[in-house]
């Protein structure tokens, strides 16, 4: 399984850790037309987001009829029982929002937890059409994760055989390691990292020891899951470990303006940002008025007059988020100091990307792209406006002379996202 570091995202505290949460489960949902599969957690962890899903605003941006919800781990109790997972997902927003047919409990009516996870297996299997798992064909769009006090993840305790099984997708645990002791059911960590995201919730001071160990590489079952795609730990001020990690790290930003000059791949960094990290894109282009568009096409370049009204819907457009508790990522070219004053003004939650490149070389990118409403020739003019972000607007600078996945890393170190990163 490729297990690339995981991406460490801070958030302020259990509120924030639950919208952010939310934002990245639609996203993910977002990017997939077809039919979802996600894979819900029990414990306290999640319970916050389960109740933000069933709020209007929430409910309104998830295709309710194509996505199926599935649970990692299951207490072996009788549905209804306050123990039991999926009946807590449930309570908390399942029974209000999903269709029936598309919630999937791990049965608990069978005579022993084996017995169950034999029949969820074939679940599992006949609903993602093969008995093996292709890499290539995660089974999960999304699976959600806490992490216990001992280290667990679902219900696959330290120590024990459930955690090294590799050829089933689901086990029976016929004794837990810590409270609640029940027997549990529980997906294997083969079955949990078929996924195209894996998103750790980890929240209170009570997380932070076993999160240091987790994050120290201990081999700890929190610390062996992961997707073989991407893996995010979200984490509050609280559990922030503060021996491995950078003592003050930033609170994460509201916006990220990704600026550069024509051609610098603002468009490509930042949805391939958006994408790592859960956030809506928007190109700045679709906020410029139809004049400057026909302008720019033209071949004209756009006066400061021109400029003043793309900018402030922009800025609008971050405002709008900020007041909805959204993050944003927006490419803009944002040229001149005084643009990005507009833009990001004296907030430490929007922070400027600064895509860096010679003139010689961006020149060469532009004369390999097509369809782009901006001629080469305005490169010059480009340059001559660029102002490149001084140490006062603390700009994120990274080279473009880099593959996209590089650069993105690179942006994702400096907001100190990925583990033992400076
Ligand atoms: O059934 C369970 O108990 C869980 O699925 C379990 O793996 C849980 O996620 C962790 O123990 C974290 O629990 P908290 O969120 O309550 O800390």
């Amino acid at each position: 399984m490729a297990t690339a570091s995981p991406a460490l995202v801070r958030v302020a505290d259990k509120a924030a850790m639950a919208q952010a949460a939310a934002d990245r489960l639609i996203a993910q949902i977002a990017v997939n037309p077809g039919r979802i599969a996600i894979c819900l957690t029990g414990g306290s962890s999640p319970k916050q987001l389960y109740e933000l899903l069933a709020t209007d605003a929430c409910r309104a941006r998830i295709p309710w009829a194509r996505v199926h919800w599935f649970i990692g781990d299951e207490r072996f109790v009788a549905p209804g029982d306050p123990l039991h997972n999926m009946t807590v997902a449930r309570h908390a927003f399942l029974d209000a929002c999903a269709p029936p047919a598309n919630i999937h409990p791990i049965p608990t009516d069978t005579a022993a937890p084996e017995a169950a996870a034999r029949a969820y297996e074939r679940e599992l299997m006949a609903f993602y059409g093969a008995d093996k798992l292709d890499p290539a064909r995660p089974l999960f769009d999304l699976v959600l994760l806490g992490i216990g006090p001992d280290g667990h993840v679902a219900s696959l305790f330290p120590g024990f055989p459930a955690v090294d099984v590799s050829d089933r997708w689901v086990v029976g645990v016929d004794k837990a390691n810590v409270t609640p002791f029940v027997p549990r059911v529980s997906l294997t960590l083969p079955a949990l990292g078929s996924c195209r995201t894996m998103l750790f919730e980890v929240a209170g001071p009570d997380k932070r020891a076993i999160l240091t160990r987790v994050l120290a590489g201990e081999n700890l079952p929190a610390h062996r899951a992961r997707s073989n795609h991407h893996t995010i730990l979200l984490i509050d001020a609280a559990a922030w470990p503060e021996t491995s990690l950078d003592r003050s790290p930033p609170e994460l930003p509201q916006a990220l303006i990704i600026m550069g000059v024509a051609g610098s791949g603002k468009s490509t960094i930042g949805e391939t940002l958006a994408q790592r990290l859960g956030w809506r894109f928007e190109d700045g282009d679709s906020f410029h008025p139809p004049a400057n568009v026909a302008k720019m096409s033209a071949g004209h370049p756009l006066t400061d007059e021109d400029r003043w009204p793309w900018l402030q819907a922009i800025a609008d457009e971050i405002a709008r988020c900020r007041a909805n508790g959204e993050r944003i990522i927006i490419a803009c070219s944002a040229l001149k100091k005084v643009y990005r004053d507009i833009l990001a003004g004296n907030r430490d939650d929007v922070r400027i990307v600064y895509l860096e490149g010679s003139q010689n070389l961006i020149a060469d990118r532009m004369r390999h792209r097509k369809g782009h409403f901006m001629p080469t020739g305005l490169l010059d003019s480009q340059f001559a406006t660029l102002e490149p972000p001084g140490g006062d607007e603390h700009p994120i600078t990274v080279s473009v002379d880099a593959p996209v996945e590089a650069i993105v890393d690179g942006i994702l170190q400096r907001l100190r996202i990925g583990q033992g990163r400076a």
